[in-house]
């Protein structure tokens, strides 16, 4: 009998893939936006047709059909960036196998927003033109489908090609933003507290305070993953850098029970009656089971609104201001950032499911926290800006899965974190069994006499994790960056960046008298907050990522029926105990703070 060929997970779930679509009659139709290997296998195909031409994205993003042969395309939504050529994608294979990394100095974290967003490259962010109630559908579409060519067209003209990071290049996307700033009274606009200043463009900061004249609150999401100090003074500096905004820092992975969630950190609180809301999530509270599993009767539903083309496309912003009443916060903010997990740490439970992999979120939706007060979810975006391309697949943006090339983005996360000591690395040259070096060994196995490529990290992390290829059995450098990357954005191998002179300020952070308040909000104990634990300053865990590293489908949604809910953040593991019995959602906004 023939040896039986090996056939990976990926493969499999390739070919049930084509087999369902063959089914529905749709041979060689499109991707499913919810399965990301074949959205990658996809994507490299579409590589070589354009060889980067931006004007065939750009035309194939307008021609993007919402309704394919009668049928709903669930492709209108997905994240669309532009496409990098074949040899800058070979350019930085390369130099990822031969460059060796450099430990970079702490002071290279600091990172100021006027690099990221310069005002003098006009980074822009594209506008609904004017419209009115004599136009017809059509003729709505195509105006805004033209101001959008030129709006790419000015952007272009400004910026060199490769020079802009990756960016948003679906309109479909951009119209989303549009409503929800339209129908929103005040925007949370939702960053990732370990590198806020990437997904604050201040052109969207002075359109929402200036133009239509309403309140941006920026929620400091994910402050688990960061030393409290550094909390502290990024906020600081988004205040004085724009003096109008509100900053709240928020976790949705808290390390206790949810009482101390939610911390307004500006002195001017948000002015919400907030009453019903509370008896609600009370209810909530009683409903829950004892394992905090919520019973199938006892909870009150959440009121969702789907929201539907005419809506998005007809409607005027002016009329609608505390339109009957309600007030709309919108949630809106860059791919993967947390805005679903804050939508549901507000309505108390999982209304929005949650995904580790960028661009989730695909269409806009309302949820009611109380009779006078709606939530609305806003898909990610990513807005055109000059930070660098690896660190803003690091920062979560750029779906891993559908990465050519993940090796010069693991080879950016290397020099800026202590990956040897978090990773327990042997180098690739050194023979022998393989085994996590101890004491002595280390310096001898992993020590100064090796230096490192961005390649020779994948490697010996593929054999220390046994990812092996199919075919051949050799070590799987791929899956191994795969890994890697999904550890960073995950917080496991920790990344963050500090504002301007953070280093040279850093006592006066570390002695902050609003430390404890952090702290608190974390669930750390205080004389572990303080002090930036060492470790967890440079970026390591409390437990080793590769106890706890997994492989998950690239587009999992966290919060099915997952087991491995809250992988990667101890914090998590804690809240699952009988804790979520007492579970007040209430006080994700203390009571004082929202009267
Ligand atoms: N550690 C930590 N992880 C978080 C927190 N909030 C969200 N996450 C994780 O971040 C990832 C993205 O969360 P989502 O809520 O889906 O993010 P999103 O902004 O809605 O993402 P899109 O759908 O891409 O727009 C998931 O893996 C979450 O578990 C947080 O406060 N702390």
């Amino acid at each position: 009998m023939p040896r039986k060929k090996p056939f990976s997970t990926k493969q499999k779930k390739k070919q049930m893939q084509v087999k369902r679509e063959r089914k529905r009659g749709e041979p060689g139709s499109g991707p499913s936006s919810r399965n990301a290997s074949v959205e990658r296998g996809m994507d490299r195909e579409r590589q070589s047709d354009t060889s980067d031409s931006e004007t065939t994205d750009v035309r194939r993003i307008n021609q993007q059909p919402g309704i394919r042969e009668g049928r709903y395309d669930p492709n209108r939504f997905r994240l669309h960036f532009e496409k990098e050529s074949r040899e800058e994608v070979e350019r930085r294979k390369k130099l990822a196998r031969e460059k060796v990394l450099d430990q970079m100095l702490d002071k290279d974290l600091e990172v100021d927003i006027s690099d990221i967003y310069p005002t003098e490259k006009g980074l822009e962010f594209p506008r609904r033109p004017p419209w009115n109630y004599g136009m017809t559908r059509e003729e709505l579409l195509r105006k805004e489908e033209k101001s959008y060519r030129e709006y790419l067209n000015d952007l272009h003209s400004r910026n060199p090609p490769g020079s802009l990071s990756h960016f948003e290049h679906n309109l479909e996307t951009w119209r989303q933003l549009w409503r929800v700033l339209e129908m929103s009274d005040v925007i949370l606009l939702i960053v990732d507290i370990r590198h806020p200043v990437l997904q604050f463009p201040p052109a969207l900061y002075h359109y929402i305070t200036g133009e239509l004249q309403k309140q941006v609150v920026v929620v400091l999401n994910k402050a688990d993953l960061c030393p409290p100090p550094l909390v502290l003074a990024w906020t600081h500096y988004l205040q004085t850098q724009f003096p109008h905004l509100h900053c709240v820092c928020f976790t949705s992975h808290p390390g206790q029970p949810y009482s101390t969630v939610f911390t307004i950190v500006t002195p001017h609180p948000l002015v919400v009656d907030l009453s019903s809301w509370e008896k609600k999530i009370q209810r909530d509270a009683v409903a829950m089971g004892p394992e905090g599993e919520q019973s199938e009767e006892g909870a009150d539903s959440v009121l969702v609104e789907h929201q539907s083309d005419v809506a998005m496309e007809m409607s005027s912003p002016s009329q609608e201001l505390y339109k009957d009443g309600v007030l709309t916060l919108g949630c809106i903010g860059f791919p993967n950032v947390g805005k679903s997990s804050v939508l549901n740490s507000l309505v108390g439970r999982k209304v929005v499911s949650v995904s580790r992999t960028p661009g989730h979120t695909k269409y806009f939706q309302t949820y009611y926290l109380t009779p006078t007060v709606k939530l609305c979810d806003c898909p990610g975006l990513v807005f055109p800006s000059l930070v660098n391309k690896q660190l803003q697949i690091l920062a979560g943006i750029y779906p891993v899965s559908q990465l050519q090339e993940p090796y010069s983005s693991v080879g950016y996360l290397c020099e800026r974190t202590p990956f040897l000591s978090v990773l327990k690395l042997r180098h690739p040259s050194v023979e022998g069994p393989q085994h996590a070096p101890k004491g002595g060994e280390k310096e001898r196995e992993q020590g100064p006499e090796h230096s490192w490529t961005a390649w020779d990290v994948c490697e010996a992390w593929a054999e220390r994790r046994g990812y092996k290829t199919a075919k051949a059995a050799r070590n799987d450098v791929y899956r191994a960056a795969n890994s890697l990357l999904r550890l960073a954005v995950d917080g496991r191998l920790c990344l963050c960046l500090r504002p301007p002179a953070y280093n040279d300020q850093r006592e006066q952070w570390e002695s902050h008298p609003d430390l404890a308040e952090i702290i608190a909000l974390q669930g750390r104990r205080e004389e572990e907050g303080a002090g930036e634990r060492d470790e967890e300053e440079e970026g390591e865990s409390s437990s080793e990522p590769e106890e706890e590293e997994r492989d998950r489908d690239a587009d999992d949604d966290e919060d099915g029926d997952d087991e491995d809910e809250g992988f990667g953040h101890p914090a998590v593991k804690e809240r699952k105990g009988p804790t979520s019995l007492t579970v007040n959602m209430f006080d994700v906004l203390r009571e004082n703070e929202c009267e």
